[in-house]
């Protein structure tokens, strides 16, 4: 049943021009409002809708709702995504008006970077096997790339650093010198996809204006969560525009420790732009009793009980984690048997999540909860795609020198995966692709060469048309995988490894097709969606085990906020006032995931990795909640 919107939900739907700050409480409508502003300022032609989100999820979700409501020509004028995704669009399109070459891809692997900044700094002597420095040679590139990336973040080039800093001339060589081999391997990291955008509409302001002329509205999701670099390249995109809306929650401010500052929205936004606000307290998620607690976290945050509803939150304590787990998933089971008075309809595992400060904190529930075969899902993840078998590491390393041809490092990583031992005649510049195709039995070790064979005629099939990348799993299927099994059992590993990895990359570009339309797909394409993590599946089936990161913005009947212990919950790092802000930020973001029921679960004792068992105490929020 959808209910009407408030007086001030309806106001902020129908606003059309001009600035408009929304910051308002958990449960207040905030996604709500924003997508049905969207579909109406859609539905009455007022043009192109650009939605800017902080996560895929956030994006697929807005998506899903915005498509049930609109014809699919008129979805063709919205553009929902995050901030890297709409970026990454704006420097494939203009990129070339900056001197970038055209298809880019991102290369997001620590490992690739090490081997960009590696050669990079392979010619200066201290560098070299002999000098005494050699010795902490991975610490100083790491540190190098540490450095790099925070530069970008900040737009500073190596001319403004050289300019701005005389001694660190050496490093701002090096920092060149990592750009331009970058672009020689027409290659982006994360951080470039910022930096490239905010160069482009700083520097060609009227691109910026024409982004601003397609576009005529564009919102802004999660605007808590905005850093100073996201901030600016909005800031750049926006030149003589103000049909910006941002709509966010102070109080769930909580990646603090990636640079992310609510006064972007509350302070900087105001200032820029002198916005309508609007706030929104009216909480229409949660039971009375939820919301009270929540009240003793965050005090100062608007956040009004509007059900009747008591609902039911109970602090829970056991003798150590493997109990608490066995209780919760217990309950698990007599909730999903006996239901509760506290909801109305049958509960199903869906209804459930289990949330904590951390991933270490969930590994005895998922033990428990398979023990007493209760389905689960572990949310939507952010996790980077990689192969975990030689054969297709291989095969994917192919797929980026397929994609760019002048790409060394993955050449180089290819030689060294199949252990190919070229002939010394090898050109070590030019075309790899060619190179690649060309090496044969004689330069690949005996062991290696009915793989490596089998991955070329993989790689042919896309060569012939990116699109066959199906095909080119299925050949890989059929060379690599045998019936025939023997009991080695590394050979069986080896064996499962590679099934998985090649039913990973099929779901993935499925998911991709799902996103795309025949005829209009490529590698380089994809090979992007993967690295924004946009062809990531996610299972929403059973009970959802979630961190306190993956459960924002999600809703449900019953939560279990488990591992409630000092050091756990707040984290034992959060020592300063911001940082310890920002803890009570994740608990009030926890706590508000819970419509009717929330227990509260912890440990007395808990066993170290060492073997000791070690007295641990309550989570101060325990005592601010249970008072
Ligand atoms: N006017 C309303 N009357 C009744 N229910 C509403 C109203 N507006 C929103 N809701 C419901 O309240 C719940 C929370 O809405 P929504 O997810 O949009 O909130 P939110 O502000 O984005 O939450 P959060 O910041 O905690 O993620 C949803 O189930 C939504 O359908």
């Amino acid at each position: 049943m959808v209910f009407p919107l408030t007086n001030t939900q309806d106001e902020i739907v129908k606003h059309i021009d001009g600035p408009l700050l929304v910051t308002a409480g958990p449960g207040s409508g905030k996604t709500r409002i924003l997508t049905e502003r969207v579909i109406k300022l859609i539905n009455s032609g007022k043009k192109r809708v650009l939605a800017l989100t902080f996560s895929n999820r956030a994006a697929e979700e807005i998506s899903n709702r915005i498509e049930e409501s609109i014809d699919e020509r008129s979805q063709e004028n919205i553009f929902v995504g995050t901030i890297h995704s709409f970026c990454l669009d704006v420097v494939m399109n203009r990129g070339h008006l900056i001197g970038l070459p055209n298809g880019m891809v991102i290369l997001n692997s620590e490992e690739d970077k090490l081997e960009i900044i590696k050669k990079v700094t392979s010619e200066l002597p201290e560098f070299n096997n002999n000098s005494p420095k050699y010795e902490g040679k991975m610490d100083q590139l790491k540190s190098y790339l540490k450095s790099i990336s925070n530069y970008k973040k900040q737009f500073i080039t190596p001319e403004i650093l050289l300019d701005s800093n005389e001694d660190q001339g050496e490093f701002a060589r090096i920092y060149e010198a990592y750009n331009n081999m970058m672009l020689a391997q027409r290659a982006l990291d994360f951080d470039d996809i910022l930096f490239y955008a905010y160069r482009i509409f700083t520097e060609r302001p009227k691109i910026a204006r024409s982004y601003t002329r397609l576009y005529k509205y564009i919102c802004v999701d999660e605007a808590q969560d905005l850093n100073a670099t996201q901030y600016k390249v909005i800031r750049a995109l926006c030149v003589d525009f103000n049909n910006i809306m941002m709509v966010g929650d102070p109080a769930q401010s909580i990646y603090g420790f990636i640079g992310s500052n609510s006064d972007y929205m509350t302070k900087h936004f105001i200032k820029d732009f002198n916005p309508k606000e609007y706030k929104l307290s009216e909480n229409f998620r949660s039971a009375k009793k939820i919301i009270e607690a929540a009240k003793n976290i965050r005090i100062d945050a608007g956040n009004n009980a509007v059900y009747p509803l008591e609902g039911e939150l109970k602090v829970c304590e056991f003798k150590e984690e493997e109990e608490e787990a066995t209780w919760i998933a217990n309950k698990i089971r007599c909730l999903i048997k006996n239901g509760s008075p506290l909801v109305e309809e049958d509960l199903r595992y869906e209804d459930i999540a289990i949330i904590g400060r951390n991933r270490y904190v969930l590994t005895n529930i998922f033990e428990q909860l398979a023990e007493l075969d209760i389905p689960f899902n572990q949310g939507f993840s952010s996790r980077r795609i990689e192969s975990e078998s030689i054969p297709i590491k291989i095969f994917e390393a192919g797929l980026q020198i397929i994609i760019n041809p002048y790409d060394e490092v993955h050449f180089n990583q290819i030689l060294n995966l199949a252990q190919i031992h070229p002939n010394d005649n090898i050109q070590t510049e030019g075309n790899f692709l060619d190179l690649l195709l060309e090496l044969n039995g004689s330069q690949v070790s005996n062991e290696n060469i009915t793989h490596f064979n089998s991955i070329k005629k993989a790689w042919s099939k896309l060569l012939d048309n990116e699109e066959n990348f199906s095909k080119a799993l299925d050949i890989l299927t059929d060379n690599l995988i045998t019936t025939d099994h023997n009991s080695f059992e590394d050979f069986e590993n080896e064996q499962y490894m590679i099934l998985k990895d090649l039913d990973m990359w099929r779901a993935q570009w499925k998911k991709y097709c799902s996103q795309t339309i025949s005829g209009q797909r490529s590698l380089s394409h994809f090979r992007n969606q993967v690295s924004l993590g946009k062809t990531q599946t996610h299972n929403t089936r059973g009970v959802s085990v979630l961190t306190v990161h993956m459960s924002k913005g999600l809703e449900y009947n019953v939560v279990f906020l488990i591992g409630m212990n000092e050091g756990t919950f707040p984290d034992y790092r959060a020592k300063s006032n911001n940082a310890l802000n920002e803890e009570s930020n994740n608990m009030f973001v926890a706590l508000t995931r819970a419509k009717r029921i929330c227990y509260l679960t912890y440990p007395r004792y808990k066993y170290m990795p060492w073997g000791e068992m070690k007295l641990q105490r309550p989570s101060r929020f325990i005592n601010l909640i249970d008072q």
